[in-house]
């Protein structure tokens, strides 16, 4: 079976198209994009679009790439003091020369739609309410729309970045699956894979999950978004793995939406919590 990422999105904007105008909520999102990545300005194209598709008002502030970590620190700051604005998401990689984590920890956590500021982090290792990152909220829809059962299973997350591996894989844990995280110190990775209930592939590299790393009746979970040769592939190889999963996400057309659509979940919820002036 295939996991419609594209399709489930679609309908979940349409749902919050209508939740935005039965509330009344006038939703905004600014996005901060440094420098000229090629792929990074398509991203934040994709999510200004997805906003206008379902009435989220949106900003782009764009920097030049020698930016330095005060300038966008004043920037974040006139956003957080901005009430027209619910939502910030500063659009990453960053330049090496900004200093991420002091960028993410000057966003207001009310406004942190991409779940990434420590207090948010910290809320979802306990599992408070709050923030999650997109990513791995949209990987957990996903999931939960197809009726893929989690408490129990082993679920195997292959990459422990910031973003996406470590917030999934507690996320899995959250919801009782017994949970290994792998990355490129780990030894013999496919003596690992091969135990996955749920393989969530989030290592950025083409062509790692083969065949032969997969037990039958699996769910593979892809979050590779690797340009070769021009074309966008997943993490998996997925004419192979396919036959034997019992499910799995395409790429194009399955993480990738998700995770859009996650942050303009984000960005109403952040509306949908706004204080007054005097809270
Ligand atoms: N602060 C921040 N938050 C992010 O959430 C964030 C980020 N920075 N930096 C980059 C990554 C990457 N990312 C994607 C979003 C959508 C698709 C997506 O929709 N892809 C389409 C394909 C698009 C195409 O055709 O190339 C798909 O998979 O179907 C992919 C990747 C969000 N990221």
């Amino acid at each position: 079976m295939i996991l419609d990422g594209k399709g489930l999105a679609a309908r979940r904007l349409e749902l919050l198209k209508e939740d935005i105008i039965e509330g009344g909520l006038t939703p905004t999102l600014a996005t901060v994009l440094v420098g000229d990545d090629p792929a990074s300005h398509m991203y934040v194209r994709m999510k200004h679009r997805a906003c206008e598709q379902v009435g989220i008002s949106s900003v782009n502030i764009s920097l030049p790439e020698d930016t330095t970590t005060n300038t966008m620190l004043d920037r974040i700051h006139q956003l957080n003091e901005d009430s027209d604005i619910d939502g910030i998401l500063v659009q990453l990689p960053l330049p090496a020369s900004i200093d991420t984590q002091a960028v993410l920890s000057a966003i207001r956590p009310e406004k942190d739609v991409d779940g990434f500021h420590p207090l948010n982090m910290g809320r979802l290792v306990t599992g408070l309410e709050g923030p999650r990152p997109c990513t791995p909220k949209g990987i957990m829809t996903l999931l939960q729309e197809y009726h893929i059962p989690i408490a129990g299973k082993r679920a195997v997350v292959v990459g422990r970045s910031v973003d996406v591996g470590r917030p999934i894989a507690l996320l899995l844990l959250h919801a009782h699956a017994t949970v290994t995280i792998c990355h490129s110190k780990t030894e013999d990775l496919p003596s690992i894979t091969k135990q996955a209930d749920i393989l969530v592939s989030a290592a950025g590299k083409a062509g790692i999950i083969t065949r032969d790393m997969v037990k039958p009746g699996v769910t593979v979970i892809d979050v590779g978004t690797n340009q070769v040769n021009g074309k966008l592939c997943g993490d998996v190889a997925f004419s192979e793995v396919e036959p034997v999963a019992g499910a799995i996400t395409p790429v194009p057309g399955g993480v990738g939406p998700m995770t859009i659509a996650s942050l303009m979940e984000n960005t109403v919820n952040s509306a949908r919590n706004r204080c007054g002036p005097f809270m």
